[in-house]
């Protein structure tokens, strides 16, 4: 059970009930999954408004082999029947598959120099993120998620994902309590969170929101991730720590529970009525 800081164990808004998911947070965002919104609704809100929704993925090395059946899921199933700009970064654009997409829909590479290790691979995304919103992704998205690549997409992700600054519960950490969230505990990096403090344990394989809120978002958990290096310091979870530290004081607007970033090796719970994004 999760209980968030400030409100009484007990109270409904505030834990996760053995059975399902609560469906607000304290401080009142939609944590969304299914059962939670009307998918017609939101179609006939959200389909006047003409969106261009952007998605980044990083294709580095070896992972460039999980483009076609990312690719492929999200033609599926990814914000069907609007228009969708992928882009995928990549040190090696010869090796990104052509998938065919549905009308509306567009990829571009986007070419970034290989790193070295893994960690470093995942550090550099925020900052290439925010740098490629600021030269280019701000004038032709409204709203942009920053996902893995080494996922696919198993049922429909829609306009219920839609919000100013979107964190996604991370799967391995929805039903721990707080105190062991693997936070970054260590008071010299930026990214350090006290004992008492915390909401959820968010992933770093989803993320979004409206462009220009990501390109904030990003651009500060790159800066927190740059004091660090400069102290010589790598948080616990990479840039996974500095994502949660940056969610804790710019809370998200909206929740995505773990049918939106799920991982296939675990044993789907009797609450996870169905799985949207996952290993
Ligand atoms: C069990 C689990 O969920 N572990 C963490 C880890 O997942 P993973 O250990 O599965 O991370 P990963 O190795 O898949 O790397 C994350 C992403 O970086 C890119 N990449 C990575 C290595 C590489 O050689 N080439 C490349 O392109 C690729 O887009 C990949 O999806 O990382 C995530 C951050 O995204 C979260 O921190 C997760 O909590
Ligand atoms: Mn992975």
């Amino acid at each position: 059970m999760v209980f968030a800081k400030g409100v009484a164990p007990g109270a409904r808004v505030a834990q996760f009930m053995p059975a399902e998911l609560l469906a607000l947070t304290p401080w009142l965002a939609p944590i969304v999954s299914e059962g939670t919104f009307n998918p017609e609704l939101l179609h006939h809100i959200y389909q006047p408004l003409n969106l261009t929704i952007g998605v980044t993925v990083f294709a580095v090395g070896k992972y460039t082999r999980f483009v076609q059946p990312f690719l492929e899921s999200a033609e599926r199933f990814f914000m069907q029947g609007y228009r969708v700009r992928y882009y995928i970064f990549t040190n090696d654009p010869a090796a990104i598959p052509q998938v065919p997409l549905g009308p509306g829909r567009l990829l571009s590479t986007i070419p970034i120099q290989k790193q070295a290790r893994r960690e470093e691979i995942s550090m550099r995304r925020m900052e290439q993120i925010s740098r490629h919103i600021a030269e280019r992704a701000h004038w032709e998205v409204d709203y942009i998620f920053c996902l893995n690549v080494d996922m696919v997409f198993r049922n429909p992700w829609g306009p219920e994902t839609l919000g100013d600054l979107v964190a996604a519960i991370h799967p391995g950490y929805y039903a721990v309590p707080r105190q062991q969230f693997p936070y970054e505990r260590r008071h010299i990096s930026t990214a350090f969170v006290a004992d008492g403090e915390g909401d959820f344990y968010y992933g770093g394989a989803v993320f979004g929101g409206r462009v220009a809120s990501v390109y904030e978002f990003t651009r500060g958990c790159h800066m927190a991730i740059l004091a660090d290096k400069a102290n010589g310091i790598m948080a616990a979870g990479q840039e996974e720590s500095h994502l949660n530290r940056r969610f804790l004081s710019h809370k998200p607007s909206k929740v995505l529970s773990p049918e939106y970033l799920w991982d296939s090796r675990k044993p789907q719970p009797p609450s996870l009525k169905l799985i949207r994004f996952s290993t």
